[in-house]
């Protein structure tokens, strides 16, 4: 009755029946539908209007002029919100985690000057020197084997070797074992997996902390990730520290030498997944249409593989500041994301239906976007759900600012993603390898576009339960 009477002070926003009664609707379309929620999210803004209630204390809110005020830079505080923290264990000691302004600012003051475009211009050598080891081991695997290779697996292989080789000063050798076995994938997703109930019954998260004294019980793959982040990676920060104290610096200092912390869990975490499936997606979309990858590969000849559009300049991995003229990087994290104005009332202005609509969103108020509502505004990106990355090469300067402007995959503002410009740098420096090297050998195997499509929320946007992967043979 309190969340839905008049004195409670969301009261004037345009809301659905229930959601803003009880936590119990969300819980319904995240827990027992099993991440549906952002899509419900979708039909209610086509409903209600751009800005809905979509929970007792939460906003969501579908309308692009507004995203600087959501996820604002600067002197202006944003908190995240604790309900949809849902991180457990060790990450809760990283800047991912920090709900408060002030105490976010902190832990990533420590750690921006080494995710700087000037900084990851650095790593541009490693990461090509790993991307052929990548292709070699591509070709070398899939012409001994008729078995398909799954490409997400392979590439998150490729992509913790770059994150663990820049924090720890050596790559974790996922590479150049043999198989593509082990990797961190399978464990990650299993970890994930109870995000939905964690964010229904919040005080269960705390079984994450028993984790390492069950390890022994758990599926090998889980307790290999318990053990590496309660283990194995606080004894390499401690390798590299004493290294470092007795003067072996590398030539070029790895993060966690001079920075300590309980990051380097996060950052393998957020570094592995996102731009291994964003290669992926790319990827299927290539072997999936002959055209295009032809198109591409004959920019790739025709400028030696330095200056196509399609992909980034070699000489220059890194997008200009307005990446105006290279294909985004896809949907990556689709949960919403909100933040909360501690200390500002916020003005909403806009129109439903021909309604003049304005509101006053009071300090404290949770309220969000999701990528997977952004990235499919049908009025920003016509047509949004074929690949077409030449969408950025047609498009006038005005079309390129206004898709810009929507594009979230790396949020915005003060909690925008510290590993924006490795995974630029990544994608960039890795797509023409690949391009030239394997995928004119390269063949999907059972693998349609279902198998890409967003079907649910696990933090992550996850195809349909029923899928095998993106599976490739090689000849
Ligand atoms: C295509 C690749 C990537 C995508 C789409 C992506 C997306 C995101 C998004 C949406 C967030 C905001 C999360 C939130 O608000 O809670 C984020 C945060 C973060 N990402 Fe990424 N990410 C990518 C690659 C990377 C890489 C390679 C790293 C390597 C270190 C990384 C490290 C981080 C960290 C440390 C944060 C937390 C930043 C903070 O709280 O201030 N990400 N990422």
């Amino acid at each position: 009755v309190v969340n839905i009477s008049p004195f409670h002070p969301l009261y004037q926003i345009t809301r659905p029946k229930l959601a803003p009664i009880t936590f119990l609707y969300e819980a319904w379309f995240d827990l027992i539908l099993g991440g549906r929620y952002s899509l419900e999210n979708q039909r209610m803004h086509e409903i209600y209007g751009p800005v809905v209630r979509i929970h007792p204390e939460e906003l969501h809110i579908n309308d692009i002029a507004f995203t600087d005020e959501i996820y604002s830079t600067g002197k202006r505080r944003r908190n995240k919100q604790v309900h949809l923290n849902l991180f457990a264990g060790p990450i809760t000691e990283a800047m991912v985690s920090a709900v408060d302004h002030d105490l976010h600012r902190l832990r990533r003051s420590a750690a921006n000057k080494f995710f700087s475009r000037a900084q990851i211009t650095k790593l541009e050598a490693d990461i090509e020197d790993l991307a052929d080891q990548l292709c070699d081991k591509l070709i070398n695997i899939g012409t001994k084997s008729e078995e398909p290779i799954d490409l997400v697996t392979a590439y998150s292989c490729f992509t913790s070797d770059i994150i663990s080789g820049y924090c720890f000063g050596e790559p974790f050798g996922f590479i150049r074992q043999k198989s593509w076995e082990p990797n961190f994938r399978h464990a990650l997703h299993s970890l994930l997996t109870p995000m939905h109930v964690f964010q229904s019954f919040p005080l269960l998260k705390a079984i994450v902390d028993l984790m390492p004294s069950v390890a022994k019980w758990l599926d090998p793959r889980v307790k290999g990730l318990v053990e590496e982040g309660n283990e194995k990676m606080p004894a390499r920060v401690h390798k590299a520290r004493r290294e470092y104290q007795a003067g072996e610096a590398p030539e070029r200092p790895a993060i966690f030498i001079l920075w300590l912390g309980g990051e380097s869990y996060s950052f393998i975490a957020a570094g592995t997944e996102t731009t291994a499936w964003t290669l992926t997606v790319i990827t299927f979309h290539l072997c999936h249409n002959p055209t295009l990858l032809d198109k591409l590969a004959d920019e790739l000849d025709a400028t030696d593989a330095l200056t196509s559009p399609l992909v980034r300049p070699r000489k220059t991995p890194l997008p200009p500041r307005r990446h105006s003229r290279g294909p985004p990087p896809l949907l990556r994290v689709s949960q919403r994301l909100p933040r909360i104005a501690p200390d500002e009332h916020l003005t909403y202005r806009g129109e439903f239906k021909d309604r003049e609509l304005t509101y006053v969103i009071p300090p404290g108020t949770p309220m969000g976007m999701s990528s997977v509502i952004n990235h499919h505004n049908e009025s920003v990106f016509p047509d949004s759900h074929p690949f077409r990355p030449e969408r950025w090469l047609e498009a006038d300067e005005t079309q390129c600012r206004r898709m810009e402007t929507c594009l979230i995959p790396f949020s915005k503002g003060s909690h925008q993603c510290l590993g924006m410009s490795l995974a630029y740098c990544s994608l960039y420096v890795t797509l023409p390898v690949l391009a030239l090297r394997v995928l004119p050998r390269m063949r999907l195997y059972q693998t349609t576009v279902e198998d890409v499509a967003y079907d649910h929320d696990l933090w992550f946007p996850i195809p349909k339960e029923s899928t095998k992967g993106v599976r490739v043979v090689i000849s």
